[in-house]
């Protein structure tokens, strides 16, 4: 069982896929996810997408450097939507966050982070990288070799990483398990190429699942075969 997990989630887990906004319900399905593995002790580290809010790439009529500083505060707006409805439900929560100052929001610290793992806490990492050019993807690659998660689990809308994009394909084939090298090669789009390059350079596990099957992410956390695991060999 991993004790130390970095999750990914798309912005479009907090709205549903294709949709934009909050979904309380998808949020409340969250919550009973993470709860279901917290009770285990795993230490939990999430980097929240904005799809459900903005995306720098679908605001054509900006400059893209603005139009990605929109989109990394979008991850800021939702990390602390989250955090508020996590502990209303009884998670305690800590935002970390490089990109903006606010009172909810504290800096981040690795001997803090150690700390609010060792109290309990889940930790959201909001802001992205801090840069335009980048997705969350990339700062999920960072934050998991950062805060020495035992693995990225990337929570999307597909099952796993297929040969082709499975949402435009209705022929595209599932890997039940890839090297990074493969992946890189393959230029198989589920994730960034920067992302598997720092997760390659650092030894850092992904599985990518589907985050909408109930259960997934126990299972998941429990090293059962679940999605498609990327690994360096
Ligand atoms: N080779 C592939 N295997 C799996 N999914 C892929 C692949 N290529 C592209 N995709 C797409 O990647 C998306 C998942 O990435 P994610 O970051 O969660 O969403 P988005 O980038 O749309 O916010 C899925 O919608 C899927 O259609
Ligand atoms: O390091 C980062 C991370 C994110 N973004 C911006 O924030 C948006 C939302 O992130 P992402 O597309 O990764 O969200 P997801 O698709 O996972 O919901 C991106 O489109 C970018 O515009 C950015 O500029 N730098």
């Amino acid at each position: 069982m991993y004790k130390r997990v970095l999750l990914k989630l798309s912005g479009e887990v907090l709205s549903g896929e294709g949709e934009k906004g909050f979904n309380i319900d998808k949020i409340i399905y969250l919550i009973d996810e993470l709860k279901s593995v917290l009770e285990y002790g795993t230490n939990i580290g999430i980097v929240i997408g904005a799809g459900n809010l903005f995306r720098g790439r679908e605001m054509k009529e900006l400059s893209p450097t603005i139009a990605d500083q929109i989109g990394m505060l979008g991850t800021v707006i939702n990390a602390l939507y989250l955090k508020d409805l996590f502990e209303k439900h009884g998670l305690r929560t800590v935002v970390v966050s490089q990109v903006t100052s606010l009172p909810s929001i504290r800096p981040i610290h690795y001997d803090d982070i150690n700390l609010y793992f060792d109290a309990g806490y889940l930790v959201i990492f909001a802001g992205g990288t801090s840069n335009p050019f980048f997705t969350t993807d990339t700062a999920a690659a960072l934050r998991a070799v950062e805060m020495k998660a035992d693995i990225l689990i990337k929570g999307t809308k597909v099952s796993g990483i297929f040969d082709k994009d499975p949402k435009k394909y209705e022929d595209a084939i599932k890997f039940d398990k890839l090297t990074f090298d493969e992946a890189i090669e393959k230029e198989l789009k589920i994730m960034d190429t920067e992302a598997f390059s720092i997760c390659r350079r650092y030894n850092m596990k992904i599985l990518v699942m589907d985050f909408f099957k109930k259960g997934n992410l126990l299972r998941a956390i429990r090293e059962e075969n679940v999605g498609t695991l990327v690994v360096p060999k």
